[in-house]
């Protein structure tokens, strides 16, 4: 309880130290951000999260039901944003109307035995029907695509926008933060550093051995044997399975999403409002490999991806592992594509 009391009070020490920067609520732009899903077990964090973040003016939080309760509820919390909630279809375009980040956790998630590809028959017509509604209320708005399986619905995205005449690869990003938390506090409790000034770049996929956490890059350098990082690298790229399995048919990652879900949407609005060297690991459009997407780390600005940076030097154990990722990424892209053509 107390730690959430310091957490809180962090929160508004931050708030206060941005207005003392000349962010102050005048500085500040309005912003609004939009979650589509709002009532799941990931959405409902995270709408908590945003409304707690400073940069957010206007939260709407929209899902297929339930979504007035978790509305009303968030709304009660004294902070700037002011909370809508929409329902059903026919209140998707107001949801979405004028929004600047448009955050996708709606579909299923697995059950233990599943895989991420497994969801792909429900969830790649939810994102499409989704992502068809964003181009046609707020194609300007940058879109955080969390939902399953995110190797696909992001190209499945893509194609959608394409088809619309509204596709910027500068605002599609594939949400993979939670590989990269996930990665920062495995790394911290074996190389027994502090896990707050820890940084570790994953990149490639979000899914198995397509998630690559690059540990030769990890910060604090750490003197770990190369078993002892082969282990980090499985128990990151298994660190969804290691949930699912403990949820046992209760669902996926959830609370840890949530605050994956906030920090990269926090990310972007600060790119948005033109703050300098924001820098986060996403899967976009990239020309980092020869796949048409990839995660790696992606510089955020005004209008979304500002720059995507490349890999940097691997170990002998990357190089590996990314030319064992490149088959499974590629046919996942492919058949996100494809599914848009059918
Ligand atoms: N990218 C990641 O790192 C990551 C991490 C965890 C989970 N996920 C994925 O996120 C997704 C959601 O997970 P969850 O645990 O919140 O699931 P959940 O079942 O608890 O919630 C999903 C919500 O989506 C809603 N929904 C379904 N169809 C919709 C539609 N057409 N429009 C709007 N909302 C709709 C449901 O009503 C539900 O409230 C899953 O696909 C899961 O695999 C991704
Ligand atoms: O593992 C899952 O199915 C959910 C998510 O992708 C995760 O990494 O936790």
């Amino acid at each position: 309880m107390s730690s959430l009391f310091r957490s809180i009070k962090t929160l508004k020490n931050s708030s206060s130290t941005l207005l003392r920067r000349g962010y102050g609520s005048e500085a500040v732009p309005d912003r609004k951000v939009a979650v589509l899903g709002a009532a799941g077990g990931i959405g409902q964090p995270l709408a908590l999260l945003m409304k707690l973040n400073p940069l957010v003016s206007s939260l709407s939080l929209y899902d297929i039901a339930n979504t007035p309760g978790v509305a009303a509820d968030v709304s009660h919390i004294n902070t700037r944003s002011e909370v809508k909630g929409y329902v059903g279809e026919e209140e998707l375009g107001k949801a979405l109307e004028g929004s600047d980040v448009v955050i996708i956790p709606a579909g299923v998630p697995r059950k233990p035995g599943m895989t991420r590809d497994d969801l792909f028959n429900i969830n790649a017509g939810i994102v499409k029907g989704l992502c068809e509604a964003i181009a046609k209320y707020c194609p300007n708005a940058l879109v955080n695509m969390i939902s399953n399986p995110v190797n696909s619905t992001v190209p499945i995205a893509a194609e959608v926008f394409k088809k619309a005449g509204t596709y910027d690869e500068k605002r599609l990003f594939g949400v993979t933060t939670l590989d990269v938390v996930r990665a920062k506090t495995f790394y911290a409790g074996k190389a027994k550093v502090p896990v707050a000034e820890v940084n570790v770049p994953v990149v490639g996929g979000h899914a198995g051995i397509t998630i690559l956490p690059l540990f030769s890059q990890a910060t604090p350098k750490a003197n770990l044997a190369d078993e002892e990082i082969q282990a980090l690298t499985k128990r990151t790229q298994d660190g969804g399975t290691e949930v699912v399995e403990a949820k046992a048919g209760k669902g996926s990652a959830t609370l840890s999403m949530a605050y994956a879900g906030a920090i990269f949407a926090d990310a972007c609005l600060k790119g948005l409002n033109g703050v300098p060297d924001v820098v986060e690991c996403s899967f976009v459009q990239s020309t980092v490999t020869e796949l048409p997407f990839f995660a790696s780390k992606v510089r955020l600005g005004k209008n979304g991806v500002e720059e995507v940076l490349g890999l940097g030097p691997l170990s002998d154990y990357e190089k590996e592992g990314l030319e064992k990722l490149k088959p499974e990424l590629l046919a996942s892209i492919e058949k996100g594509i494809k599914f848009t053509y059918k």
